[in-house]
């Protein structure tokens, strides 16, 4: 065992300290030792076309019941009497990658076991993964808690490989699970984990082993998101912390600042932070990869809106990309799978550049050397490229740069030279110290995972529904793992076939949806105008301190962002229309100058009620 884990951060800084005096809210259902289990209709799959595979694939635990958790009846809501409730056995694993908010889970776990009994047992396998093939455990005590309580990382107990997956490993975590007897054991991550869940719970139960199985949604992508997840835990901390680069570049007006962001399949963070902080452009993968932009044209918009904003004698400005987008990028795609053919053939690093096909090749050597090296690394567990490595943000900037230039020398473009400063906003947000929100939802989930085992559901996921209300109004439940599922297809051929192994894949952004149909409307003006906004860093007091991801609550509520501009801008209103205007004439000031379509949203808001002068009529 490391002695480091587990022990106490003497060191810890004030801020520290004192958000370990935090205490998250918990919705009424939980706020007892148990809960009323109430039992929903069966379920198939989000995929129907590949619920036939899934349910081949998962015999014991497809189709299970959709579950929700309710305050017990009865007067005091007590439940049952403590001494009907026999101790439980618990294990947990971080098993994605560190994510602001997962210590929560352990914490939540650990209240919940001992309010249920308090011999309860905890243990946290040291080391993820890998710990619990090796048995190597930490029993969680509020002593070994005490200086982990909303803190960031994952340092409490660690993580290794994200992968439970060979018949080795899951043989081996199911020796762990039955030689430590547990009850249930409770897996801390994404897609990747949560599937590997699903996999291990269909085990389990085959092989008549009792340990249950719980899935819990960490993961600070924001790809886990389908009719059950609403969002995942750290999502909402690592969006908060880009906008300083904004007031920065306005301030000196000389640096292009090109930013990458975590997400590999799914630019949500990316979103998620353009719609906080307004940069000026936004390359999502999504959008490239619908739209089949090359590398060149994908270069060519970014010189157009450079160029665009030299005319209005603009030389500064801010560009977020999501890690994914290289891969996005269809020839870059191609490349990317032949390398990665070509490690699974076990073909030596060096020689995989020269076994590539001919366009491949001509396609890596026009790359710049460093882009190279970083193409050639070896691949994640789920066989990707190492997109965090990648760094798509300085091969963008240089072509840009390189585009510049040569628009110069043909005379097409005459503003000053184009200089950019790249950044990658990756390691720095995932190791933040989580918002009350992720504080909150993780410390719930921990709860609603004790419910679960003790209700003796396995292959199923935590989740909580109604996120974007008030915690007193979150409504709390499980959803199987398999109803996540889908099967990966052939897109050629008559008709899509499903091939492959069901999984939980991660959701990209719904181009149809609000969150997106926003920016699109804002895109131009986000572009020109500088509208930045600096939602600041993560507040745990005050005005900030309870916002939630804006593409979280925009499904039901107004666009917050555009109230807060017309606050900003209200004293220009005030020198363009007359107090009891007409609605047209202020929608029509408004409009000129926070460029915005959906004005009448701005103004049938409740801040009118706050502008009483300027109520239309
Ligand atoms: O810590 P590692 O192994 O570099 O992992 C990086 C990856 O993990 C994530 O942060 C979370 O999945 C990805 O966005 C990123 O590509």
């Amino acid at each position: 065992m490391n002695a480091d884990y587990g022990a106490p951060t003497e060191l810890a800084g004030p801020l520290q300290q004192r958000r370990a005096l935090y205490q998250p809210r918990l919705p009424p259902c939980l706020q007892g030792a148990t809960v009323r289990v109430e039992y929903g209709d069966a379920t198939a799959t989000i995929d129907p076309t590949g619920a036939h595979a899934v349910a081949q694939a998962f015999p014991r635990t497809y189709g299970q019941r959709l579950v929700t958790f309710l305050t017990p009846d009865g007067a005091a809501g007590a439940g049952k009497a403590v001494d009907e409730r026999p101790p439980i056995r618990v294990g947990v694993v971080f098993s994605g990658r560190q994510s602001p908010g997962g210590h929560n889970v352990v914490w939540g776990l650990h209240d919940a076991l001992k309010a249920y009994n308090p011999q309860s047992i905890l243990y946290g396998f040291i080391g993820g993964t890998e710990g619990l093939f090796a048995n190597k455990t930490l029993e969680i005590t509020d002593d070994v808690l005490a200086s982990y309580k909303n803190q960031g990382g994952f340092d409490l107990l660690g993580r290794s490989i994200d992968q439970i997956r060979s018949s080795k490993q899951v043989s081996a975590a199911m020796t762990t699970c039955q030689d430590l007897n547990l009850d249930g054991l409770v897996i801390v991550g994404g897609v990747t984990s949560n599937s590997d869940a699903a996999q291990l719970a269909e085990t389990l139960v085959q092989k008549n082993c009792k340990t249950k199985v719980v899935g819990v949604p960490v993961s600070l992508n924001g790809d886990l998101k389908n009719q059950f997840v609403e969002t995942t835990v750290g999502f909402d901390t690592v969006c908060k912390l880009i906008s300083n680069v904004c007031l920065d570049a306005i301030s000196a007006g000389k640096y292009y600042y090109f930013v990458r962001l975590m997400g590999r399949k799914a630019s949500h963070v990316a979103l998620e932070c353009a719609l906080q902080s307004h940069p000026n452009m936004l390359i999502m993968g999504e959008e490239v990869a619908l739209s089949k932009l090359t590398l060149m044209e994908v270069i060519n918009k970014i010189c157009d809106g450079v160029q665009a904003r030299a005319e209005l004698g603009k030389h500064h400005g801010v560009l977020l990309i999501p890690e994914g987008l290289i891969e996005s990028i269809p020839e870059m795609y191609a490349l990317i799978q032949e390398i990665s053919n070509l490690h699974n053939n076990n073909v030596p690093v060096t020689e995989i550049p020269t076994q590539l096909s001919p366009w491949a090749a001509a396609l890596f050597q026009f790359l710049p050397p460093f882009i190279r090296r970083e193409l050639l690394l070896h691949q994640e567990s789920d066989n990707s490229a190492q997109l965090s490595q990648i760094d798509t943000e300085q091969l963008l900037a240089h072509l840009v740069e390189a585009e510049m230039i040569k628009r110069t020398k043909e005379g097409r473009y005459k503003g000053k030279k184009f200089s950019s400063v790249c950044h990658f906003f990756g390691y720095q947000a995932r190791g933040s110290l989580p918002s009350n929100f992720d504080c909150d939802y993780a410390y719930v989930l921990g709860h609603i995972s004790l419910h679960m085992i003790a209700a003796g559901l396995t292959g199923y996921m935590a989740t909580v529904a109604n996120l974007k209300d008030p915690v007193h109004k979150w409504r709390c439940a499980a959803a199987p793992l398999t109803a996540m599922m889908s099967v990966r297809r052939h897109l050629r051929g008559p008709g899509a076939i499903p091939i492959g192994k069901p999984a939980i894949h991660p959701s990209p952004i719904d181009l149809k949806g609000k969150a997106y149909e926003l920016l699109r409307e804002k895109a131009s003006s986000f572009l020109l105008d500088d509208f930045y906004r600096t939602p600041g860093g993560i507040q745990f007091e005050g005005p900030g301190s309870d916002a939630k991801p804006i593409t979280l609550t925009i499904e039901d509520q107004d666009y917050m962002g555009d109230i807060e501009m017309l606050k900003l801008y209200l004293d220009k209103v005030k020198t363009i229309v007359k107090p009891g205007c007409s609605r047209d004439t202020l929608k029509a000031a408004i409009s000129s100058m926070i460029s915005v379509t959906h004005v009448l949203t701005v103004m049938s808001h409740p801040l009118n009620a706050e502008l009483p002068l300027y109520h239309f009529n």
